[in-house]
């Protein structure tokens, strides 16, 4: 590391010397001496992409570099005031609010953040005060985004394109008002601009190129010592020799992998302040309040997504139409519905049929004349099954239970009393339904037979009894197995997707980065997200859980706590996630599509769509460390159980979402220590 002669360090604000930064392969800081005089405007000169908003992140501790050394006067950064290329504005303040949010974050009182706002009102020709970010001019928004570097007096600025897109006038009027601020109030600025010329005003200019300073000096030296009557044909000559001495083999390339970290002088906040958390909360507080879309989302879509799973998934189907083909009775609309059980007379297949039409919903049935008909029906999938009834069915069943036994029936007249099912079995669902409901109906029907008859009903039940069940209903439904799911893993993406959707939007608008600049810790940035969460995801579970269990009958025995407090730690576990998320990421594309493949891993591996006990045996025992898996069955456990939190099911869920939560919170903290929350392009 270079050090600095004192004479050098008393006069200067700042001193950078053999600065090299790199991203990756690209070099982009070679070797970089720049030195700027106390109280002076220093104008960083260069084209598009030399390295200038490198070099300032640099100076400014948020960017680390990677060899040589930076000297500042001002070590604070409340001291520094910094206003960045984009104009990193909160669109949804107006800007009294932004002034308000900023001055909070410097810790100024509400009457010196009113006095200031007016007095930069005046000096910046800023539109009303009451005005919102979002309907500003481009030109309008530099100009708010200027006003909030100088908001609280800094004593170093830096100023990345101030005058961009301003009115010639407008932009001399705050060239005069940087030179007053330098003269009467002996303020040091940095300010890089694309227009040469206007950089005759400042006190020194550097002229930029390929990463290094070719020459820094005051303008009219510069001009005048190459003869120039222009900044930019001095601009020019130097460029030109810089060209030439590229031709020759480039000695200052650094080939070396860089090793170290090095960071600017400034001292980053660590400790908490009370005063920027609740500047922060604040204005994450009128902002989602603010935003209708965002709000729909944030309750509308859990509302009707609840709804939707409840009357849309998981219900069993119904009137699935059936074709009949009976050959026992062709007509049996004729047959009285009130004949009397024994009355052998009356066709069994008639009255089957009149039965299963009232006893259940699932069937309906389409009367066919002929096995061929019903067939191409089935083929075409017209109807999902096909009942026929051979001739002479009554007769058979007559013979099998009731003219003589079983056991000495012959095998054609079995055949002759079995109701023949052929199904659409292509669909697992329907088919399972249906084999279930037409196999309950029939023995049903005949039990209710011989019960009228007097005959002993046992006959024709199976030899197994069904007991009272210990959990659940006798016939249990499948959105009742999908519920807890369901309310698990919208507890777990809805503080998924709005933090990371909220995060990212500030990292990549450049609010972050400016707040960042001037204070915000990440503890701050992250408690006051939390703060919000949490009253939102009381809203959001409060909701859901009301939608589950009150207005639609889903299993709930239990007291109201448990479930809740396992929606919550799962909905804290989603946040964090969150924080994970929009710490790696830097754009939203990014992170909707990684998003995307999480949901799909978490939701398929949560038990939601099939038992986790029916998944292959390889992955059996794996299946568990899904981040939802043991989560869920605690939900279920709760809610359809009644198990207590000392419960191996229970408790394991709770250590699921902890040991989940702490491994985000872990790679958060890592995201941040060794790259910042900031957006990197
Ligand atoms: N995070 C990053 N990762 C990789 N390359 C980067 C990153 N940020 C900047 N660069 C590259 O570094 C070079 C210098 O970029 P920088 O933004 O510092 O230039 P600049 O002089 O400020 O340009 P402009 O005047 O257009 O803003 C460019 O080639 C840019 O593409």
């Amino acid at each position: 590391m270079k050090s600095f002669p004192m004479d050098e360090m008393d006069k200067s604000a700042l001193c950078v010397r053999g600065l090299t930064k790199r991203y990756d392969s690209l070099q982009v800081l070679r070797d970089l001496n720049m030195t700027v005089p106390e109280g002076c405007i220093y104008g960083l000169l260069g084209p598009s992409g030399c390295g200038k908003t490198t070099l300032l992140n640099c100076i400014m501790g948020n960017l680390h570099y990677d060899s040589g050394s930076i000297y500042m006067s001002c070590k604070k950064q409340s001291q520094l005031g910094f206003m960045p290329q984009d104009v990193a504005l909160i669109e949804s303040l107006s800007i009294f609010e932004m002034f308000t949010y900023y001055g909070r974050m410097f810790g100024l009182s509400p009457s010196k953040i009113e006095a200031r706002a007016e007095e930069l009102k005046s000096l910046l020709q800023l539109p009303p005060l009451d005005s919102w970010n979002g309907c500003l001019s481009g030109g309008e928004q530099r100009r708010v985004s200027f006003a909030v570097a100088l908001l609280h007096d800094p004593e170093f600025l830096i100023l990345d394109e101030p005058t961009v897109g301003l009115d010639p006038l407008l932009s001399q009027s705050i060239w005069l008002y940087l030179v007053e601020l330098t003269t009467k109030s002996k303020k040091t600025i940095i300010l890089t601009t694309h227009y040469i010329e206007e950089a005759r005003h400042a006190h020194m200019v550097g002229l930029m190129r390929g990463g290094n300073i070719l020459a820094e000096a005051p303008p009219m030296d510069l001009m005048s010592s190459h003869n120039c009557s222009t900044l930019e044909e001095t601009f020019l000559i130097f460029s030109q020799a810089d060209e030439q001495s590229h031709k020759l083999p480039d000695e200052t390339i650094i080939s070396q992998e860089p090793s170290l970290k090095l960071w600017s002088p400034i001292t980053k906040q660590t400790s908490f302040s009370f005063s920027r958390f609740k500047a922060q909360l604040l204005k994450n507080t009128l902002y989602v309040t603010r935003e209708v879309p965002l709000l729909l989302i944030l309750f509308l879509m859990p509302i009707m997504q609840c709804t939707f799973q409840n009357v849309a998934v998981g219900l069993d189907p119904t009137k699935l139409p059936i074709a009949v083909v009976n050959h026992d009775h062709y007509d049996c609309a004729h047959i009285p519905t009130h004949t009397h059980a024994c009355d052998w007379e009356s066709p069994i297949s008639c009255r089957f049929l009149n039965y299963l039409h009232h006893a259940t919903d699932t069937v309906h049935i389409v009367n066919k004349h002929n096995l061929l008909e019903a067939e191409r029906d089935l083929k075409k999938n017209n109807v999902w099954g096909l009942l026929y009834f051979a001739p002479n069915f009554t007769q058979a069943i007559a013979a099998r239970y009731v003219n003589a036994s079983v056991l000495n029936t012959p095998d054609e007249v079995l055949d002759t009393g079995a109701v023949n099912v052929r199904l659409d079995m292509s669909n697992h669902v329907v088919a399972n339904i249906m084999t279930m409901d037409l196999s309950t109906t029939l023995i049903d029907f005949f039990r209710k037979l011989f019960h009228e008859c007097h005959w002993p009903d046992t006959v024709v039940q199976l030899p197994m009894r069904i007991e009272e069940p210990i959990y659940g209903t006798r016939r249990p439904v499948f959105t009742h197995f999908q519920s807890p799911a369901i309310l698990v893993a919208f507890d777990f993406y809805l503080p998924l997707l709005f933090t990371t959707a909220f995060l990212l939007h500030e990292k990549v608008s450049g609010v972050l980065e400016r707040t960042m600049t001037v204070g915000l810790t990440p503890l701050e940035l992250i408690l006051a997200h939390l703060v919000l969460q949490v009253v939102i995801t009381n809203l959001q579970t409060a909701l859901m859980h009301f939608i589950f269990y009150v207005l639609f009958d889903n299993p709930f025995v239990c007291s109201v706590w448990l479930p809740f407090l396992l929606s919550f730690w799962q909905a804290m576990s989603g946040m964090f996630l969150g924080f994970f998320m929009s710490a790696v990421s830097n754009s939203h594309v990014m992170a909707m599509m990684s998003g995307t493949g999480i949901f799909f891993f978490v939701t398929f591996t949560s038990g939601l769509l099939w038992p986790l006990e029916g998944i292959h045996s390889s992955m059996r025992d794996l299946i568990w460390w899904s981040p939802l898996a043991l989560s869920t069955e605690a939900m279920r456990g709760i809610t359809a159980r009644n198990w207590p939190i000392t419960h191996p099911h229970i408790y394991k869920g709770f250590l699921a979402i902890t040991g989940w939560s702490t491994l985000f919170i872990i790679g958060t903290y890592l995201v941040i220590k060794y790259r910042g929350f900031h957006y990197r392009k």
